[in-house]
């Protein structure tokens, strides 16, 4: 019997139509360095299946509370299961959107942010939920990052997706893209400035060096392409430098990322989504992380999503699932937080 030495860590089981299931199966079969014993947040029925599909022996536990895990053997091939939400029709279907399913991705990520909030987790590592599912169960919430921020009360959070070369975060995230550019406030410009430099202190970089990217292309040439990158996104990075934050650009963003990557920023701020999200899973979504950065708990996610094309296949790929994982045991071990 290995007995936890400290909070475990939560996994919620994401979108039980999507690939959540298998990564989550294939990771607690796999032996591991980190010590933190885990749960999964999920449907003991679906994760069972999953493992005999893929020939895996894999022995679930059901607990209730994470404080059940104490003197369990939590050893590889070993997964607590704490329910949440509605058990699952035990033939639902992979790889579709099911109301039905978007409601018990949500259950599983609620529950587990009132054991966070407990102190009862160390912190939430989320597999992908579908937001179509999700709106289709009549939960108003674009993403995890807005229901974990607006259970913690807070307004001041941010997305960062990050792998061993990039460190990304976003002013804007789950809006259209000409909502995108209305967001473009300095406002938002200093908050996710401040953001990127926040989580380069729980990384352990003292004096982070941040990229902001512009918005226009060639960061507005002097106004030929646009006004916003001198007259929003200029300013704001000159208050960030007067709060002595080490800010610059606005960068032009079409070379911003591969300037960072060969180290000469710590972090690059993006002004929405995709810009800022395309460099980094461009770079392979295996090594990616997703982390809320404002939270009074530590949360990463996969940095991907549901993959509902492949879904029940037995062909995901795990790895994003460690890579998460292996993040956020450090972000508990150091102390840092977000
Ligand atoms: N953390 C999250 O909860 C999260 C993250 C991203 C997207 N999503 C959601 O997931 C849903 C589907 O999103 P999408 O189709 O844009 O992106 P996706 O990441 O689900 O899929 C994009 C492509 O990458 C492949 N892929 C993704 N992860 C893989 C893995 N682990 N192994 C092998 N191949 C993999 C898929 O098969 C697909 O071809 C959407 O509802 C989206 O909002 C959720
Ligand atoms: N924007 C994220 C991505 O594309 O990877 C994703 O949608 C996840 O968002 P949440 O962590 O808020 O669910």
């Amino acid at each position: 019997m290995s007995a936890p030495t400290r909070a475990p860590i939560a996994i919620t089981m994401g979108d039980p139509a999507g690939i959540g299931p298998e990564i989550i199966v294939r990771l607690a079969c796999t032996p591991r360095p980190g010590e933190t014993p885990l749960l999964v947040v999920g449907d003991t029925q679906r994760l069972r299946d999953m493992a005999d599909h893929l020939g895996l022996a894999l022995t679930l536990f059901p607990i209730e509370h994470p404080n059940e895990l104490e003197g369990h053997d939590v050893t590889p091939g070993r997964l607590a299961v704490l329910p949440a939400g509605e058990p699952l029709p035990t033939d639902l279907p992979y790889g579709q959107v099911d109301a039905r399913a978007g409601a018990a991705a949500y259950a599983y990520v609620s529950r587990a942010i009132d054991f966070a909030l407990d102190g009862a987790i160390s912190a939430i590592v989320t597999a992908p939920l579908n937001k179509a599912a999700m709106a289709a169960a009549g939960i108003q919430y674009p993403g995890h990052t807005e229901i974990l921020a607006d259970r913690a009360g807070t307004d001041d959070f941010g997305m960062m997706l990050a792998n061993d070369e990039l460190r990304v975060m976003l002013v804007s995230i789950h809006l259209s893209l000409r909502q995108a550019i209305d967001a473009v406030t300095p406002e938002r410009e200093l908050r996710a400035i401040r953001l990127a430099a926040r989580a380069c202190h729980a990384y352990g970089i003292e004096h982070p060096r941040i990229a902001v990217a512009g918005l226009n292309p060639h960061a507005g040439e002097g106004g030929l392409f646009g006004g916003e990158d001198e007259a929003i996104i200029a300013p704001a990075i000159a208050r960030a430098r007067e709060e002595g934050i080490d800010a610059s650009g606005p960068w032009p963003g079409d070379t911003v990322f591969m300037n960072a990557r060969r180290g000469h920023f710590d972090a690059v701020v993006a002004q929405y989504h995709d810009q800022g999200l395309i460099p980094v899973k461009y770079l392979g979504v295996e090594n990616g992380v997703n982390i809320t950065v404002g939270l009074p708990f530590v949360r990463t996610s996969v940095d991907h999503g549901t993959a509902f094309d492949i879904a029940g296949t037995g062909h995901a790929d795990p790895s994003s699932l460690f890579y998460a994982l292996k993040q956020a045991e450090a972000m508990v071990r150091s102390g840092a937080g977000t």
